[in-house]
C-alpha cells in the first residue's frame, strides 16, 4: 500500500446511488442473510471467533436456508478475506481515520463495501442494504456517515481503487499483488520467496488463494470409494487422491451430507490426504504395524491412516497436546484401531524407536490454507514464526526418535513458508542424519512438483491448499 494518502477522485465514474434518507431511525430491517453476515464479522472482531464456525451456527439458529443462506456465506466469508483490501478504500474514502471509526460501523462498512467491489449486487442496493442494516442497529448519526462513505466507495470498481492505492506494478511487484488480492504483505512476500517468483506464478498463486475453494472430501478406505461418494454427494471424483471428492463451492453445509453424517467420508483438503498417503506408500524393509501420528487433532489424517491402518492390518497410536482436541480425535476415529493419548509429541511416554511410520503433521502459522479460513490471513502475524519453527523442529527431532532405524518419518505443514517448510527439515536432517527422501515418487500423478526432494503442493497448480511435505527415514 503506498505510503502517502491518495488524494480523493473529484469526479464520480460509476452511476451513483440515490441518496438515502438518513432521517429518523425506522422499524428493524428484514435482513436475515446481511444480519447474519455482520454478525459473523463482529464475533471474528470481538471475539477472535472463526467466521467458519460462527456463521453455520447462525444459519441453523436462525433457520436460514438456500439462497439466504448462500448469500450470508459469501458476504460473511469474503468480507472477511478481503479486509485489507476494504479497509485500504474504506480508509481513502472517509473522513476520519478507520481506527477512530465504531467496531460495529466498520463491520457494517466492510460489510457494504465488499458488496460494491466484488459482487454483483447493484450498487445501490448494497448501500441502502448497509445503511439500513446500521440505522436499525446504531442510529441515524451512523447511518448517515455510512451513507458517505459507501458513496464514494461507489466512484471506481475494486480495478480502479487497486490502481489507485497500490504500490506501483513495476517497482514493487509483491506490495502490488498483495493489494491486489486481498493479502498482507507479508503472505504475499512469503509466497513469493517459497515459488521463487515475484511474477506470473506469485499472481496466480495469490489470485487462487483469494478465490472461494471447493470443499474436498475424502472416503473412508474399506468402506466407499470415491467414485460411489461422488455418485451419493453429486461431486466429482478428486484428480490425484484416490479417496479424494470435489463439492463445488458453495454447495451447502457438507456436515448435513448423509456420507458425512454416516462417518463413510469426512471433510478433507486432497492435499491432506495426499501428505498422509504419502507416508504409508514410502517401502520399509521389515515390520509395519505400528504407525504415529504425533499431532493429531482435530484427527482428519488419523482418521484415513486409521482406515488403511484397519486394511492392512497396522494400529496406530495419536498423541495430541490440547485434551479437547484430543478428544475430537478419539470422537473421529471412532472403532478404528487407533489409541489417542493426551501428551507433547516432543516428549511423549511412548517407547523410542517403537513406530514404523511416522507422520508429523506440525502445528504452524497455516498460510497454505488460508483460502478456508476466511479471517487468517490478517489474523496471523510475522512474530507467528519463529516460535512454531522452533517447535515444529522439536517435534520433527523427537518423531525421529521414536521412529525405528530405517523406518519413515513424514513432516507435513499447511504453510509454504520456507521457515517452517526446508528450513526445519535441511536443519533437522542435517543434526540427526535422517536421510531425505525423494518425495515426489510418493504423490504418484501429481505434476509440477518442482526439483524435490520435498513436495509443495498449491491451490493454483494442484487444486489443494498449499501443504509441504518431506519424508525422511532414519539411518538404519
Ligand atoms: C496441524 S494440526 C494437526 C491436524 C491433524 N493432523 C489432522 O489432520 O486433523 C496440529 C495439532 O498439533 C497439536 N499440537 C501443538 N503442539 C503440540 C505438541 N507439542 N505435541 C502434540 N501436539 C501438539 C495442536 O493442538 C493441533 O491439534
Amino acid at each position: 500500500m503506498s505510503a502517502q494518502r491518495p488524494s480523493r477522485p473529484s469526479r464520480p465514474r460509476g452511476p451513483h446511488p440515490p441518496r438515502r434518507r438518513v432521517g429518523p431511525s425506522r422499524p428493524p430491517v428484514e435482513d436475515p442473510a446481511r444480519l447474519a453476515a455482520l454478525d459473523t464479522l463482529r464475533a471474528v472482531r470481538q471475539r477472535d471467533a472463526y467466521a467458519n464456525l460462527v456463521l453455520p451456527g447462525l444459519l441453523r439458529e436462525r433457520r436460514i436456508t438456500g439462497r439466504d443462506a448462500a448469500l450470508a456465506t459469501e458476504l460473511a466469508y469474503g468480507t472477511s478475506r478481503a479486509q485489507g483490501l476494504l479497509d485500504a478504500v474504506l480508509g481513502a474514502c472517509s473522513d476520519r481515520p478507520l481506527s477512530e471509526v465504531d467496531g460495529s460501523v466498520l463491520d457494517a462498512l466492510r460489510l457494504g463495501a465488499y458488496q460494491l467491489l466484488r459482487t454483483r449486487i447493484p450498487p445501490h442496493a448494497a448501500v441502502a442494504s448497509t445503511v439500513d442494516l446500521v440505522r436499525a442497529e446504531l442510529g441515524s448519526g451512523a447511518a448517515g456517515f455510512a451513507n458517505a462513505v459507501l458513496r464514494r466507495v461507489t466512484e471506481q470498481d475494486e480495478a480502479g481503487w487497486v490502481e489507485e492505492l497500490a504500490p506501483d506494478e513495476d517497482a514493487d511487484p509483491i506490495g502490488y499483488l498483495a493489494m491486489a488480492s486481498a493479502h498482507p504483505r507479508w503472505v504475499a512476500q512469503a509466497f513469493a520467496e517459497a515459488l521463487g517468483s515475484r511474477g506470473e506464478p506469485l499472481r496466480a498463486a495469490l489470485a487462487a488463494d483469494d478465490a472461494r475453494p471447493a470443499v474436498h472430501l475424502a472416503a473412508r478406505p474399506g468402506e466407499v470409494s470415491a467414485d460411489e461418494l461422488a455418485a451419493m454427494t453429486g461431486g466429482e471424483v478428486a484428480p490425484y487422491s484416490p479417496y479424494g471428492v470435489h463439492l463445488e463451492p458453495g454447495a451447502g453445509d457438507p456436515g448435513d451430507l448423509e456420507p458425512v453424517r454416516e462417518r463413510l467420508a469426512a471433510v478433507q483438503d486432497e492435499g491432506s490426504q495426499l501428505c498422509a498417503l504419502a507416508l504409508t506408500r514410502a517401502p520399509l524393509e521389515g515390520p509395519d504395524e505400528r504407525w504415529l501420528d504425533l499431532c493429531a487433532g482435530p484427527g482428519g489424517k488419523a482418521v484415513l491412516l486409521g482406515a488403511l491402518a484397519h486394511l492392512s492390518g497396522a494400529t496406530v497410536d495419536a498423541v495430541e497436546k490440547a485434551p479437547h482436541r484430543a478428544e475430537l480425535v478419539r470422537k473421529a476415529v471412532g472403532d478404528l484401531p487407533v489409541t489417542v493419548h493426551v501428551g507433547d509429541g516432543r516428549d511423549p511416554d511412548l517407547p523410542e524407536g517403537g513406530f514404523d511410520r511416522v507422520l508429523v503433521d506440525a502445528p504452524c502459522t497455516g498460510l497454505g490454507a488460508l483460502r478456508r479460513r476466511p479471517e487468517a490471513r490478517w489474523r496471523r502475524q510475522p512474530a507467528d514464526v519463529a516460535p512454531l519453527a522452533r517447535l515444529q523442529r522439536e517435534l520433527l527431532t523427537s518423531a525421529l526418535r521414536l521412529v525405528r532405524p530405517g523406518g519413515v518419518v513424514a513432516y507435513v505443514v499447511c504453510s509454504p513458508h520456507l521457515a517452517e517448510t526446508v528450513g526445519v527439515v535441511a536443519d533437522v536432517a542435517r543434526r540427526t542424519g535422517a536421510e531425505r527422501l525423494d518425495t515426489r515418487q510418493f504423490f504418484p500423478g501429481v505434476p509440477n512438483l518442482g526439483q524435490g526432494p520435498q513436495v509443495q503442493l498449491w491451490p493454483h497448480e494442484h487444486g489443494t491448499d498449499a501443504m509441504f511435505c518431506a519424508l525422511l527415514r532414519r539411518p538404519a
